[in-house]
């Protein structure tokens, strides 16, 4: 396979990520590397903004169609929040200052990266532990180097996320898979993650990426409306109410393309009454 070049895109000023995207023969693609692999790329309030920010300029950005997440570095997709800047209300953006409220940012940015319209793919080198192992949980495939470690944290820091971090597991692996990883903190390696559901395939670590854009790039061939609708449909069955809207919402954007749908809103805008008598009923 030919090399992919990265271009700088985004804002450019993010201080804890890289945000880019792909040139030809690769086009499509946008990048999103956590970089603070000095904490093994665990993530602080701004890390979360900033991913979230990238992620809709991924989003109106009509030349990308498949978004990568990935942790700078080869020893770490994302070692989960930011121990240094857990506070006692939440994760803190001013951890300096005495009254600082904190929050879940990941709380969002989880939803974000579920309700993107665009396939989002994990790309693991070394460790998704904690809040990392859950965002890896919510991308929609899971690329993964044969260095790449999975597990959770929570109970040892005293924490845990019952949200996605236990739903999806549990679809993945099974409830009493997805309880062992939580009640006994353990580590399972990429043949263990890949024998259990949890990851799509596993290369060797200097294969990481190029694979990861193969996979891409095979989506990009694809339907993009098809691939958008094929996501919605997996999150009506998860995510219950808010899952369901999504992919009604979706329906209604091919609606609004038909001549049924404009022909209700013409005739409001002309303020005649609508004629949808040529419209079949169908069987
Ligand atoms: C990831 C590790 C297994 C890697 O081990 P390794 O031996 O390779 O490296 P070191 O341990 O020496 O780490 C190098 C360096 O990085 C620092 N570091 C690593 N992870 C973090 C971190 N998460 N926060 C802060 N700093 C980190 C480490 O201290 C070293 O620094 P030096 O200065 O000593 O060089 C191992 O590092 C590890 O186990 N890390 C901790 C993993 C963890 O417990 N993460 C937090 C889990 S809780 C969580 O993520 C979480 C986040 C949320 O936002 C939630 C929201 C809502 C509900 C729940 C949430 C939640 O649980």
């Amino acid at each position: 396979m030919s090399a992919v070049t990265w271009t700088p895109a985004g804002d450019g000023d993010y201080q804890d990520i890289r945000y880019e995207t792909s040139g030809e023969p690769h086009a499509g693609i946008a990048k999103i590397t956590i970089n603070r692999p000095e904490v093994r790329n665990a993530f602080r309030p701004q890390t979360l903004m900033e991913i979230s920010n990238a992620l809709e300029h991924a989003r109106e950005d009509t030349s990308v169609g498949v978004v990568i997440l990935t942790g700078e570095g080869p020893l770490a997709f994302c070692s989960g929040g930011d121990q240094r800047v857990r506070g006692d209300t939440g994760y803190l953006t001013e951890p300096g200052k005495p009254a600082a409220i904190g929050r879940f940012h990941v709380t969002d940015l989880q939803i974000q990266i579920k309700r993107l319209p665009k396939p989002v793919v994990a790309m693991v080198a070394g460790y998704a532990i904690g809040g990392g192992h859950v965002l890896h949980l919510v991308c929609d495939l899971t690329i993964a180097a044969d260095n790449a470690r999975f597990g959770q944290t929570g109970p040892k820091v005293g924490s845990w996320d019952g949200g996605f971090g236990a739903s999806l597991l549990r679809d993945l692996v099974g409830p009493k898979k997805a309880k062992e990883f939580w009640l006994l903190c353990r580590q399972y390696d990429a043949q263990q993650a890949l024998d259990m559901g949890l990851v799509n395939t596993v290369v060797p670590l200097d294969r990481l990426e190029e694979e990861t854009v193969q996979w891409c790039d095979e989506m990009l061939a694809l339907s993009p409306f098809a691939l958008r609708l094929v996501k919605s449909s997996f999150n009506a069955h998860e995510d219950g109410y808010s899952g369901i809207q999504q992919l009604a919402h979706d329906t209604n954007l091919l609606f609004y393309a038909s001549e049924e749908a404009q022909e209700g809103r013409e005739a409001y805008k002309a303020k005649r009454a609508p004629d949808f008598s040529r419209f079949p009923r169908r069987p």
